[in-house]
């Protein structure tokens, strides 16, 4: 997501339906009226078009039935009265318009502007040779699967090569949950008013908005401090700092790691967790694999204290280790065999376990996933125990086996299904994905780094590690289980942005592993001289 502007952004996202019951209010309380606002709206897109296409002298101007398409009446009124050659092309030519978009089209038309019937000039908006397309047609007021004339217009705006503007939200994007129904406008840029919407930074919405640009109407203020919301987004300003380290400390200050995983054949993702954690400052990790498999980790990282085990030896291991740890990441490499259902089996009965923070990857999540399914009465209730420190890391696929439901089901609503599984595990989560979402009880936050390089194996393994040392390695002892999560979650993708600096292609999780102490570095530099830290 790194073509997304950053500096700049609220840490406060509010749904489309919560922007729409409370803008009136809001700018009544402010003394202005939603005419006045559209009039705003409309500025702050035609200071878009003069700020990034400075020379643009013919604009197409594509407008909606509804207040989205009053926004782009105003756009096009002021890029007429600037001397532009204006092409605007309305559904109906407007004449079904009501209201403030009704008031907004005479404005436009009263400038002597003209408007054209877009169901018939489809092939104008594919061939017209313009300098850049303002898209009007659909805001947050979009509801259920796109009418299919209306598929067809976003069909041609997207095969027009002149750039896009989108007002608002690119049109038949859900502002929600960042779902093409089933298609959407692939903008350049995204204005965006008033709040921010989950669905511009999760799922296809980054892909779809290009560069957003937050433009609050002058009501910012007012609206967040009148409308409560249970969803945030995490960036550079939202995290919590990690403080400094003092001069006279040593490795047991900064806590003990055990990872759990490593079956054969899979032993590289347990030395990924490891080596991640170690990476991020964990004092210790200890690894516990499959036997036969300690070599080749010990051999990958030497710092790591590795131990190998047959099933029958797991139980004493644990009740040994278990009690001198901070953390546990269960799952990387863990396989679904019977020596890692045997060790999950093990791991249940450990009453520390419950006690202890933990991260749940991968086959971790598949393992207890598949003992639900067999109505394994241990993982039921491990499920069903309150208040946990625990964390499930799960992908879209992962999710899907959790909650019992398709990977589309878990797509379509990423915010619903991570709560959904909050729910169930009475756990924290982390569902992965293009604006990874951290969920616990009744709150969740969308993370904005990392890039599509990420897109790699064991770069999951690498996320758990760095998870495993926020319970220990950076002192945030008073910081709540979310934002723990939160700056774990940044870090990772911030070292996946220092990693992939120029190409998104080709990384491979071992290289962010390497670039973890600098994004640890980074954020506490930026809170030092920002925050005054
Ligand atoms: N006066 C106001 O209320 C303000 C509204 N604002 C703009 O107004 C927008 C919201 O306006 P509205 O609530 O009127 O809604 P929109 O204009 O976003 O959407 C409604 C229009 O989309 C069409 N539509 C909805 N679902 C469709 C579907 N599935 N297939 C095809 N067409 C569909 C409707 O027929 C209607 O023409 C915001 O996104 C923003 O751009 C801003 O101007 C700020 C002030
Ligand atoms: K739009």
């Amino acid at each position: 997501m790194s073509s997304q502007c950053r500096s700049i952004l609220p840490s406060k996202l509010y749904r489309a339906e919560q922007i729409k019951q409370n803008e009136a209010d809001c700018a009544h309380r402010n003394g202005i009226d939603l005419y006045q606002l559209m009039e705003k709206a409309g500025h702050a897109v035609f200071d878009c078009v003069l700020a990034r296409f400075p020379t643009a002298q013919h604009i197409l101007i594509i407008a909606g039935g509804g207040n989205n398409g009053g926004d782009a009446y105003i756009v096009a009124r002021l890029a007429i009265q600037s001397g532009m050659n204006v092409t605007l092309l309305a559904k109906n030519k407007g004449e079904a318009l009501e209201g403030d978009a009704k008031v907004a089209m005479h404005s436009f038309v009263s400038a002597q502007g003209t408007v054209l019937d877009l169901d018939k000039h489809l092939d104008s908006i594919r061939q017209l040779d313009v300098d850049v397309i303002v898209d009007g047609l659909i805001g947050i007021g979009l509801e259920q699967t796109l009418r299919a004339s209306t598929a067809e217009v976003i069909e041609a705006i997207n095969h027009n090569s002149a750039p896009v503007i989108a007002i608002d939200v690119p049109s038949g994007l859900n502002a929600n949950t960042g779902q093409p129904l089933p298609i959407a406008v692939i903008a350049d840029y995204t204005v965006t008013f008033i709040a921010l919407k989950p669905g511009l930074f999760s799922l296809d919405g980054p892909d779809h908005c290009g560069q957003l640009i937050y433009s609050e109407l002058g009501l910012r203020k007012e609206f967040e401090s009148s409308v409560s919301t249970d969803l945030s987004l995490i960036h550079r300003d939202t995290i919590v700092p990690i403080p400094k380290r003092k001069q006279n400390v040593h490795k047991g200050s900064f806590g003990t790691v055990l990872v759990i995983g490593g079956a054969l054949g899979m032993g590289g993702a347990a030395f990924m967790a490891g080596k991640a954690a170690l990476r991020s400052g964990v004092g210790k990790v200890y690894v516990m694999c499959e036997a036969g498999n300690e070599g080749m980790i010990t051999q990958l990282c030497p710092e790591l204290m590795v131990t190998g085990l047959e099933m029958l030896e797991v139980d004493r291991y644990l009740a040994e280790v278990l009690p001198k740890v901070d953390s546990v990441v269960v799952g990387p490499g863990l396989g679904l065999t019977k020596w890692s259902l045997a060790v999950i089996s093990e791991l249940l009965k450990q009453e520390t376990w419950y006690q202890t923070p933990s991260v749940i990857d991968a086959d971790g999540i598949n393992c207890l996933a598949y003992k639900l399914d067999k109505q394994d009465g241990a993982t039921q209730d491990a499920f069903a125990r309150p208040d946990k420190p625990w964390v499930f890391t799960p992908h879209p696929l992962e999710s899907a086996r959790i909650l019992g439901e398709t990977v589309q089901s878990v797509q379509a609503d990423r915010l619903g299904a991570a709560q959904r599984i909050v729910n169930k595990t009475n756990s924290a989560v982390i569902l992965k994905g293009n604006g990874s979402i951290v969920a616990s009880k009744g709150h969740s936050a969308i993370n904005m780094s990392g890039n599509p390089a990420m897109a790699t194996a064991g770069m999951g393994d690498v996320l758990s590690g760095v998870i495993g040392a926020s319970f220990c390695a950076w002192q945030l002892n008073q910081t709540s289980l979310q934002k723990k999560l939160e700056i774990a979650t940044y870090l990772h993708g911030l070292a996946g942005d220092f990693t992939a600096k120029e190409s998104k292609i080709g990384m491979i999780a071992t290289d962010v592993i390497e670039s973890l102490p600098a994004a640890i570095w980074n954020c506490q530099e930026y809170n030092n001289k920002v925050q005054g830290n």
